[in-house]
């Protein structure tokens, strides 16, 4: 065996412990466990081996606070699409980014061009250097679960409007604007459950054979 018992139970243990975080500590994140979480993101497996990501690492003040501006305004959008009634109330009473707490925001990228025109396995599956470059975050996610480092994805922002704050040329994608930092603390079970927004669904009944249905 490649791995032993405990390295096995070790990889399971940070699967299941990993949250998405959106309360921070001031504290720094050291360089070399930056460097080993984003060496973690760059091993991810990624269509045509195309490697499509970049990071952008985002420490400035003024940048950070476009960035939340926008979360701001897109929340408030989201807040109004709900009815009047006690899961509006519970919208409105999440915390859903820590992009000013956070010692660091990554705006993980897609260079849909990179290669072109011939990237092995992409032109039947054309989202799939996407695909790939989720890939990398979920790498980043577990790396950082692994070093007590927390990352919480915010997905409630314009794209296109995060893409030009960033400064992303047009071939550019964003795909994943992150927040990390040494977390407030890392909960047992997802937030959205814990407030009773919503629960793991039971894993049997996504479960198939041969083709969708029973
Ligand atoms: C693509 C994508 C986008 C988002 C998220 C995740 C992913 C994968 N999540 C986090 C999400 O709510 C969370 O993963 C689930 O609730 C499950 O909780 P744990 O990640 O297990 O803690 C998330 N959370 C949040 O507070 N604000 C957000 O904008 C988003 N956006």
């Amino acid at each position: 065996m490649d791995f032993s018992p405990e390295e096995r139970e070790a990889i399971y243990r940070v699967i299941r412990a990993r949250r998405d975080i959106r309360r921070f500590t001031p504290q720094p994140i050291p360089e070399e466990a930056l460097a080993r979480i984003l060496e973690a993101a760059h091993h991810a497996p990624s269509v045509g081996f195309k490697q499509p990501w970049n990071f952008i690492l985002i420490t400035s003040e003024k940048i950070r606070r476009r960035i939340k501006q926008g979360f701001e305004r897109v929340n408030a959008e989201e807040l109004a699409r709900l009815e009047a009634d006690e899961r509006k109330e519970l919208y409105s009473r999440l915390k859903l980014e820590g992009i000013m707490e956070s010692p660091l925001n990554i705006a993980v990228t897609c260079d849909r061009r990179r290669d072109a025109p011939f990237v092995l396995g992409q032109r039947p599956m054309p989202d799939t250097d996407v695909y790939s470059t989720c890939l990398a975050v979920q790498n980043m996610w577990l790396a950082a679960r692994a070093e007590g480092i927390g990352l919480g994805w915010v997905s409630i922002l314009d794209t296109k409007e995060t893409e030009s704050i960033l400064g992303l040329p047009d071939h550019v994608q964003l795909v994943a604007y992150l927040c990390i930092g040494y977390p407030v603390e890392f909960q047992s079970e997802p937030m959205l459950q814990q407030t009773g927004w919503k629960s793991r669904l039971d894993l049997n009944r996504l479960i198939y054979r041969d083709t969708w249905g029973n």
